[in-house]
């Protein structure tokens, strides 16, 4: 089984926690956009449901294959986000924003009753941190934010590159107009602390750690589809 066909799998898993009238948060990445392509068929088949993506790509994917889509201010309240992970542990703590959509992700889950995470085994990991924790910041005061960034994770006992990420010849700018940090602080043992204190720099406006969202993660590999449930 190749990569795709295991997003595949997970893909087709979740899919059958979807029911008939649900309101879905709809993730964003290339394991969401098989579950999109997924659901696309099952609403041609007369599944009613209502989707609020999580980024302006996942919105253009659905609109183009037809799975109805709302703003989250019309729907506030959610049933179930669908998403997929950059890392999961076995807490179902994540690491999310490869793809840069990690406010609005993190947004729309929130609002969610419950949260799965679809995934192939190369993203299971024993301790967060092996991918770059994506930090979304405010444009103004970059370089003031990167030195808070630095000196929060130095209280941490972590270090490492913290790098603008680039898209094309310029800085990449995400859906809500803000830059993003890549950190490489390796493993973080204390996923929690990292949160906290990056939520308290005022400009950071979210980052990537995932903690106490995920209610059940659906991971593909070579033999099929499993699930993992958080350990306490
Ligand atoms: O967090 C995300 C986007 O912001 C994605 O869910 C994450 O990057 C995983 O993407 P993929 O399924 O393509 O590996």
């Amino acid at each position: 089984m190749d990569a795709r066909e295991m997003k595949i799998k997970a893909a087709e898993a979740a899919l059958s926690h979807v029911e008939d009238g649900m309101r879905l948060g709809i993730g964003t990445g290339s394991t969401a956009e098989e579950f999109v392509r997924l659901l696309a068929e099952r609403v041609a088949g007369g599944l009613k449901v209502e989707g609020v993506p999580t980024s302006e790509r996942t919105a253009r994917l659905c609109v183009e294959l037809g799975v109805p889509l709302k703003s989250l201010d019309e729907l506030p309240e959610l049933d179930l986000t669908i998403d997929g992970a950059d890392e999961v542990d076995g807490r179902l703590s994540l690491i999310k924003g490869g793809g840069g959509a990690l406010l609005r992700e993190k947004i729309v889950a929130s609002a969610s009753t419950r949260m799965i995470v679809i995934a192939d085994e190369s993203k299971v990991v024993e301790t967060l941190g092996a991918f770059k924790l994506p930090i979304e910041v405010n444009p103004f005061g970059l370089a003031a934010t990167r030195i808070a960034i630095e000196k929060a994770a130095a209280r941490l006992g972590l270090s490492g590159a913290i790098v603008l990420r680039a898209s094309g010849d310029g800085t990449f700018m995400t859906d809500g107009g803000h830059y993003i940090l890549d950190a490489s602080f390796g493993l973080i043992p204390d996923a929690d602390a990292l949160a906290s204190s990056l939520n308290d720099i005022p400009g950071v406006v979210e980052h990537g750690l995932f903690i106490n969202m995920a209610s059940l993660a659906i991971i593909a590999g070579p033999a099929g589809a499993r699930t993992l449930t958080a350990k306490e």
